[in-house]
């Protein structure tokens, strides 16, 4: 703004020039509050970044992250913090990245089962170590691997704690029943098949990672581990460990043992452990008094009233070590003859074979919202066999398979022509399109605003142009990417 001079030359002149002037100061008056509350809110402002800020330095020194603490050198030149391990905040560095027959999100399968036609490739990182193919010996003694990954793409990093799962449809369910990709760390975990290894690099098939996928471990597949045994199966397997723990090898042979134990028995001298814990006021009396078979008796009696497995599967460990001692001397002493087989048959062991009925005795295993698996005695969310979303009918247009015959697989490579990187041939490449497609790969979104929309994806060399009907889904083009 301008000031005017207030050279005037009549008295009027000059009060009008005064009247001016003064509404200028006036204007001028406001333009300065303005920017002063302007200014004063900016201060606010910064001040509660800086407190924000502040507090989130003393958080990131209170969990160890930021803390001065000496650090234990890594081979590939990482430090890690044991303060920081200790509060669960660790420094990862892939192992490697996946190269993947999915380019990207769109179109990959949501778990490995769905196509198991697909393919990966993971080179492990020299920078771990030296010798990477040192790492994976071994590792071809199994057929699948667990892969341990980052969602390196999901584009943002909040997450919530209540998630809309595909196979549900829009309903929410709490982000830890899913597999989603968002979670609070981003850690996605994959069972594929163990293809071939090859030096520091390890062939996959049967996976959901798309190209580029940081892993951070690989660890072998084991069922005697990584999946729950039935109740029948863990008690085949926690009586031979048993025996093998109460049978020490070397120091006494077979027969010599048997006698030693028939004889302690017969004199009633036999040591079984003093187990008190988890035992009635009755049974530490018992179990303190060396008449071993009043113990026998309290044992039978409070097995005979497990009438069912799952209730023996109950037992403390202690009473389940008191039972195993008992199913030795059972043995011996069925071989001994001391007891007719009509009492030993009446002993706590045998009530483990009692077959239960879990929907009667764990409501919670047989109900609408879950299914209960024998075999592995496992209960699953029943939408994940039984999803609202059903799996849908795969067609090809006759122009689509005419595009599909012509691509070839990598090892007859004929110029001119398309070839597929992963997949073997045309046939795996309809196979595997079938599996993605059946499993009805669109975001709910999708599914319920945009039906009528071309879904395009991208499978090894092949970008695929398809459609969706009611149940089924038409691949109406491939056409071959170069990348
Ligand atoms: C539902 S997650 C399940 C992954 C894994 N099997 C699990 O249970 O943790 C699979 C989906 O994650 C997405 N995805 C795969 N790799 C990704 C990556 N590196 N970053 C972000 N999303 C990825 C794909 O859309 C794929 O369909």
């Amino acid at each position: 703004m301008e000031m005017s001079n207030i050279n005037c030359s009549t008295s009027t002149d000059c009060d009008l020039r005064v009247q001016k002037l003064q509404q200028q100061i006036s204007v001028m008056r406001k333009e300065i509050k303005n920017l002063r509350q302007h200014a004063d809110s900016a201060v606010r402002e910064q001040r509660k970044s800086l407190a924000a800020l502040q507090s989130v330095v003393a958080s990131m020194k209170e969990d160890g992250r930021l803390k001065d603490v000496k650090a234990d050198p890594l081979p590939t030149g990482r430090t890690v913090t044991s303060q920081a391990l200790e509060k669960g905040v660790i420094q990862t560095a892939p192992i490697g990245y996946i190269e993947s027959c999915f380019s990207s999100k769109n179109g990959t399968p949501r778990q490995p089962t769905i196509c198991s036609l697909s393919r990966a490739v993971l080179k492990i990182n020299k920078s771990i170590f030296n010798n990477p193919e040192h790492s994976l010996i071994g590792l071809d003694q199994y057929s699948h691997v667990w892969i341990i990954f980052v969602f390196h793409k999901n584009g943002h990093v909040s997450c919530k704690a209540k998630v809309k799962p595909p196979r549900l449809n829009g309903v929410k369910t709490g982000v830890f029943s899913t597999r989603t990709p968002h979670r609070p760390n981003a850690i996605g975990l994959t069972l594929a098949k163990l293809e071939i290894i090859k030096g520091d690099t390890v062939y996959l098939s049967g996976i959901d990672m798309i190209q580029g996928t940081p892993v951070l471990d690989i660890k072998p597949y084991i069922p005697d581990y990584d999946s729950p045994k039935g109740k029948r199966n863990q008690l085949d397997t926690e009586e031979s460990a048993n025996q093998d723990q109460a049978e020490p090898a070397a120091v006494v042979n077979d027969s010599e043992k048997k006698n030693t134990m028939k004889g302690d028995v017969l004199s009633g001298n036999l040591a079984i452990p003093k187990i008190t814990i988890g035992l009635t006021e009755e049974e530490k009396y018992l179990t303190d008094n060396t008449n071993f078979e009043s113990q026998i008796t309290v044992l039978a009696d409070k097995n005979a009233s497990c009438d069912t497995e799952v209730d023996a599967i109950h037992q403390t460990p202690n009473e389940q070590k008191m039972l195993s001692a008992l199913a030795e001397v059972k043995s011996y002493i069925s071989q001994s003859g001391a007891f007719s087989e009509a009492a030993v048959e009446n002993t706590a062991i045998q009530s483990y074979c009692a077959t239960a009925d879990p929907c009667k005795d764990e409501p919670y295993k047989c109900n609408e919202h879950v299914v209960y698996d024998e075999a592995s005695n496992t209960t699953i969310a029943s939408w994940i066999r039984a999803s609202p979303v059903s799996s849908l009918e795969v067609r090809f247009t006759p122009h689509a398979e005419r595009d599909l015959n012509a691509f070839e697989p990598p090892y007859q490579a004929e110029l001119g022509k398309p070839v597929f990187r992963y997949l073997k041939s045309a046939d795996e490449a309809k196979a595997a399109i079938k599996g993605v497609l059946s499993a009805d790969p669109r975001s709910v979104y999708r599914r319920t605003r945009c039906q009528d929309q071309l879904f395009y994806f991208t499978l090894d060399t092949a970008h695929i142009t398809c459609w969706f009907g009611e149940g089924f889904a038409e691949v109406l083009r491939i056409k071959a990417v170069h990348n």
